[in-house]
């Protein structure tokens, strides 16, 4: 504890340099400890601190009773209310023993500090949020615009980078506690940026290989389109594109896109991308597209048709067997839909849900949304770092699934070709210039892909 508060402590200083007022809100338990630590160490620093308690002296655990009798035995009081002004506010009211929504004096607490505009640095995990889930029992969507950082003490916990966890902390930092965890399992890995590969002088567009998106229904065309395109400037080297609406124009997309008919394309030879605006039509083609297809990406229709036809899942499982490569790409409703629940059930638990489809499924699966999952059978689950909200708009799904196919045509890996195009997805939503417009259409064009060539 007194490591935990000092660290907190130093990062306080560094925050907020010329702090006049820091407030410390302490809860009752060893998340206060924690609080009342940093106290000491920053009065001992020279800094000024507003103490508050939200607990029972009588109640805290002996570690955090330590540290308020060594706060109490410096003179530091504990103030009555928060203070009017502060220019950094120090979240000690609950970290990983939350069990309900905070009520009463500390919710009024938390209020006031996420909406005073100053910063605020929660020790080890924002009030209210669940360390595994992102789930928050707070409504991180009311803070104001200070800053919020979080000091992930011990481990970097996976509720911080997924759901809400990325609203409730903008900014998180890591302290070890000087603890070597290097033999305990992670539950999660964060991918850091895929490095970028070069091609080789002595290749061709045979090298990076074929792409076939198979989608848009009559309304829907536009989905397939964007995979397509997306696909091409993410580097595959040759893109089809089988509409299912055999009427529909061509629109004036990229010209190196080949129109084919879907029933004409050579499947065991292509990775295809099947789903994209597919509507119920693309039922007709599924169950040949999954035994056929060298390699697979299963988006939007294509996974609904899967739910509306179960036994259609055993052909996944083949393609498993015979180690052909398979990633779905579901956003929450989609998911759900295949594990029979709720979208709702779905985001109470984003790792679980996506792990539990990655083995009914033998499949690599991404569930879309803040901090994307990556989850495949027989490895521990990614967390995507990178994209934002400007990316909830109509056909960056379909975006991201063309992406996903040309990283598998480059010969990545199911698991790595997703968590590759999964974060150069995000990375393109997070610098995309303020002033230009955002829309799909420009993102696929933007998908360039710094694909890592295959191990
Ligand atoms: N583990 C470690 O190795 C390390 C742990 N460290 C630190 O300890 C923290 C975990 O401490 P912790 O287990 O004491 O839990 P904590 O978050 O303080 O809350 C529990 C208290 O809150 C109460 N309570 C719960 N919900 C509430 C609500 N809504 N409203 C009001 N009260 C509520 C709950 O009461 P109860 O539910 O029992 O009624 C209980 O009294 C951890 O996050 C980190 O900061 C680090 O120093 C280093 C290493
Ligand atoms: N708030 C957000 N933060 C980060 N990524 C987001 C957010 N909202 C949407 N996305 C991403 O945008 C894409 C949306 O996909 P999807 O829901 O299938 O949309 P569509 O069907 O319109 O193409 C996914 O990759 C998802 O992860």
């Amino acid at each position: 504890m007194r490591r935990a508060g000092a660290a907190t402590a130093r990062l306080a200083m560094a925050l907020a340099p010329h702090a006049r007022c820091i407030w410390i809100a302490c809860g009752p338990g060893n998340n206060g400890g924690d609080g009342f630590a940093a106290a000491l160490e920053l009065v001992r620093r020279g800094r000024r601190v507003t103490v508050t308690f939200d607990g029972d002296a009588q109640r805290l655990p002996s570690d955090a009773r330590d540290a308020f009798d060594r706060l109490c035995a410096a003179g530091i009081p504990i103030a009555p209310e928060a203070p009017v002004h502060f220019d950094l506010a120090v979240d000690a009211l609950l970290g990983l023993g939350a069990s309900r929504a905070p009520g009463g004096r500390m919710r009024d607490h938390l209020r006031r500090m996420q909406t005073r505009g100053a910063p605020v640095l929660a020790v080890d995990l924002p009030s209210g949020l669940d360390a595994d889930t992102g789930q928050s029992s707070v409504d991180p969507g009311v803070a104001g615009p200070g800053l919020r950082h979080c000091l992930s003490l011990l481990t970097l916990k996976p509720g911080l980078f997924t759901a809400q966890g990325r609203d409730a902390a903008d900014v998180v930092w890591f302290y070890d506690l000087g603890a070597d965890r290097a033999s305990v399992p992670p539950d999660a890995r964060l991918p850091g940026r895929p490095a970028h590969a070069s091609r080789p002088h002595d290749s061709h567009k045979g090298s990076f290989g074929d792409v076939a998106v198979i989608g848009g229904a009559p309304g829907m065309t536009g989905a397939a389109w964007l995979a397509a395109t997306a696909a091409l400037h993410a580097g595959a080297g040759r893109v089809f594109v089988g509409l299912l609406d055999d009427e529909a124009p061509s629109p004036a997309a990229d010209d190196a896109l080949m129109r084919r008919n879907p029933r004409s394309l050579a499947l065991d030879r292509m990775t295809v991308v099947c789903g994209c605006g597919g509507g119920t039509a693309v039922d007709a083609l599924l169950p040949e597209v999954l035994s056929r297809a060298k390699s697979l990406v299963l988006d939007a229709d294509g996974l609904n048709a899967l739910g509306r036809h179960p036994g259609w899942r055993e052909l996944l499982q083949k393609r498993a067997q015979a180690h052909r490569a398979t990633v779905l790409t579901p956003h929450p409703l989609e998911a759900a839909r295949l594990l029979e629940t709720d979208t709702q059930a779905v985001q109470a638990d984003r790792l679980a849900a996506a792990s539990q489809l990655a083995h009914a499924l033998g499949c690599t699966v991404v569930l879309k949304g803040s901090g994307s999952v990556i989850a495949s059978p027989d490895d521990c689950p990614r967390i995507n770092p990178t994209g934002n909200a400007r990316l909830a708009t109509g056909g960056t799904g379909d975006v991201l699934a063309g992406m996903v196919g040309a990283a598998l045509a480059s010969g990545l890996d199911p698991q790595s070709a997703a968590t590759q195009a999964v974060w150069w997805h995000g990375a393109a939503a997070d610098g995309w210039p303020a002033d230009r417009p955002f829309s799909a259409s420009q993102l696929a064009r933007q998908a360039g892909l710094g694909l890592a060539p295959p191990a």
